[in-house]
C-alpha cells in the first residue's frame, strides 16, 4: 500500500509551528491528503497536542524572539516521543534565521529538512545564491546535498526545477515540474507540510519524503495542464489533484 493510502486511512495529525504567511495553504495540503492539521503557538499546550500528534513541522518563516524556546520545547517532546520533526528553514541564509536554527539543531533531532538550494547549501557551509525565501541559482550539486545530509544527520529534500532528496549515502532527484510552483508563495511550505504528514506513518521517513515530493511534483505538472499557465488557479488545482491522488 502507498503510504498515501495509509494517511487516508490513518488520518494523521500533523502539528505544525507554522509561518503566518501560508499556513491556510499548508493546513489544506494536509487535509486535501486525508491528514488532519493543528497549528499552534502556545506553550502550554505543546505536551497534550504533541501526545495526539503523529509529526511536528516547524517552519521559521515568520520568526520572532519568542518562537526559539517552543521550537525547542515542541521539538524535545516529539523526540522523546519518536515522533518525525520537519523542518523548514525558510531564508536560513540570512544572520539572524541562522543563529536561531543553529541553536535549534543543537537542542533537538531533526529527522527531515526541506529547502530550496539557497537554504540547504547552508546547512553545508556552502553559498549558493538567493535572496530572502528565494533561490536565485538552483544548482543541482549533489555533493552539497549529500554534505548537508551527513552534517546535520537529517534527510535533505532540496526542492528546485529538480528536487533532490539525500540520507547521507543516495541521492533521488524527481524532474517532474511545473514553473506554476514558482510564483505562488508558499508551495515550499506546502511541500514540507506533505513530508511531514507522509513521515507521519511512515517509519521510513526517506520513502515518506520521496514518495511525497513525487506525488507534489506529478500535481503540480497535471494542475498546470488544467488552467493552462494561469498563475491564481494553479494552487485550486493543484489541491484538487492532491485530494483525487491514490
Ligand atoms: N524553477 C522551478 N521550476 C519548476 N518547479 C519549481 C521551480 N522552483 C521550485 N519549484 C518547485 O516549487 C516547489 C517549491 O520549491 P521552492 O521554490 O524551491 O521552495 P521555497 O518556496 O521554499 O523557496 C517545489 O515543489 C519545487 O520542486
Ligand atoms: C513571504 C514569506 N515571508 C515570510 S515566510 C514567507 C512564505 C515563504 O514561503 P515559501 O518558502 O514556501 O516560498
Ligand atoms: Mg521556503
Amino acid at each position: 500500500m502507498g503510504i498515501i493510502n495509509q494517511v487516508r486511512e490513518k488520518q494523521p495529525l500533523v502539528l505544525n509551528l507554522a509561518n503566518t504567511v501560508t499556513q491556510q495553504r499548508v493546513a489544506d495540503v494536509i487535509s486535501y491528503v486525508g491528514g488532519s492539521p493543528l497549528m499552534t503557538t502556545a506553550s502550554n499546550e505543546l505536551a497534550e497536542l504533541m501526545q495526539i500528534a503523529s509529526a511536528l513541522v516547524i517552519n521559521i518563516g515568520t520568526l520572532n524572539d519568542e518562537l526559539l524556546p517552543l521550537y525547542i520545547e515542541a521539538g524535545k517532546l516529539a523526540n522523546q516521543l519518536n515522533k518525525p520533526v520537519i523542518l523548514d528553514p525558510v531564508a536560513v541564509t540570512l544572520p539572524y534565521r541562522g543563529e536561531i536554527v543553529t541553536a535549534l539543531l543543537k537542542e533537538i533531532k531533526v529527522n527531515i529538512i526541506r529547502g530550496n538550494a539557497a537554504e540547504i547549501a547552508w546547512f553545508a557551509n556552502q553559498t549558493v545564491a538567493g535572496k530572502g525565501i528565494d533561490a536565485l541559482d538552483n544548482q543541482i550539486n549533489e555533493a552539497i546535498v549529500l554534505d548537508a545530509a551527513q552534517k546535520t544527520g537529517a534527510i535533505i529534500v532540496q526542492s528546485g526545477p529538480t528536487d533532490l532528496i539525500a540520507d547521507g549515502q543516495q541521492v533521488i532527484k524527481i524532474t517532474a515540474h511545473s514553473d506554476l510552483f514558482k510564483i505562488n508563495v508558499g508551495t515550499g511550505d506546502m511541500l514540507s507540510a506533505l513530508i511531514g504528514t507522509f513521515s507521519a506513518v511512515s517509519a521510513d521517513y526517506f520513502a515518506a519524503a520521496v514518495e511525497a515530493t513525487e506525488l507534489f511534483a506529478n500535481s503540480g505538472v497535471k494542475a498546470a495542464q488544467i488552467v493552462e499557465q494561469k498563475p491564481a488557479n494553479f494552487i485550486n488545482a493543484l489541491l484538487d489533484c492532491l485530494y483525487e491522488a491514490n
